[in-house]
């Protein structure tokens, strides 16, 4: 049996897709995202699951700094999940929404609900937590007329009401979620259908000068690999010094990677593969 650790407490995202993607193994929750990677990298757990980006928010920019700058582990499966956001209260909470004083929830859930909050309940004050399960338990052992934005299983876990469903403020929401494993075998546990296949890299560029960016592209272009993301973050040594996360839409081969990396190593970059693996789109 693995053991697999996810972002908590109970009643979090990250735990139904760790639910919808493992079947029956030992779960074991962490406050925060980097407790989690940290527990992978010290192999207290085999697996870990975090959150790296929403359909409506972006990049959960804390998952990609800390594997990038703190800890490297490789990226083994993506899971994405959708996304229903639902505001809670207490069972005996009787009021309409404009006398709720405090709103809990995950930064990224909040930015999910922004429009929601802004229109109906706009005196509230916002208060972020570590996940969305943490913000139901605090509401749930509050006395105070607060509501958590969380999902379902916070729900009932907490034993909170669903005072309004959906209150995200696009349909279409889904996050994706990183399997972070030192084992690549540990895949063999998701036992789900493959969708697509990916491959991440981390590309630095060796200075700014005009048409750098460009040729890193051209380098995929040319070779007609497609890519799904580019995303640029500061590689935090001074202002404007940034890396590049970019998403391949294709396994990692003998062929084709070696040759960009090599092309993209002989314009000065660095290039590091953070992951080749599947991509699985699972219910919750
Ligand atoms: O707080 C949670 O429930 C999480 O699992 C974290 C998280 C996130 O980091 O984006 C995951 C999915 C949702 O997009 C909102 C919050």
């Amino acid at each position: 049996m693995k053991k697999i650790g996810y972002l908590g407490p109970k009643g979090t995202f990250t735990k139904l897709a760790v639910d919808a993607a493992f079947n029956g193994e030992d779960k074991q929750s962490f406050e925060t995202i980097p407790e989690c990677i940290d527990a992978v990298q010290e192999e207290e757990i085999d697996i870990g699951v975090v959150p790296v980006e929403n359909a409506i928010e972006g990049t959960v920019q804390l998952t990609v700094d800390y594997l990038v700058h703190q800890v490297r582990l490789p990226i083994i499966a993506e899971v994405v999940v959708p996304i229903q956001q639902h505001l809670l209260v207490r069972p005996d909470f009787n009021g309409n929404l404009t006398e709720i004083e405090e709103i809990h929830s995950h930064s990224h859930a909040i930015a999910q609900c922004h429009q929601y909050i802004h229109q109906n309940i706009p005196k509230a004050a916002i208060r972020f937590t570590s996940s969305t399960g943490r913000a139901a338990e605090i509401v749930s052992s509050s006395d105070q007329t607060i509501a958590a934005i969380g999902n379902k299983l916070a729900a009932s876990e907490y034993g909170l009401r669903i005072f309004k469903e959906n209150i995200h403020d696009y349909p279409n929401n889904h996050t994706r979620f990183a399997v972070l494993a030192k084992d690549k075998n540990a895949v063999k546990h998701i036992k789900h259908p493959v969708e697509t296949e990916k491959t991440t890299l981390l590309i630095t560029l060796p200075s700014d000068y005009a048409g750098a960016l460009h040729q890193v592209l051209s380098a995929f272009a040319w070779r007609k690999m497609n890519l799904s993301k580019i995303e640029s973050r500061p590689m935090k040594t001074g202002l404007g010094n940034y890396f590049f996360i970019i998403d391949v839409n294709q396994p990692y081969d003998e062929v084709l990677f070696p040759s960009v990396k090599a092309e993209l190593e002989a314009l000065g970059c660095q290039v590091t593969i953070l992951g080749t693996y599947p991509v699985f789109n699972l219910n919750v």
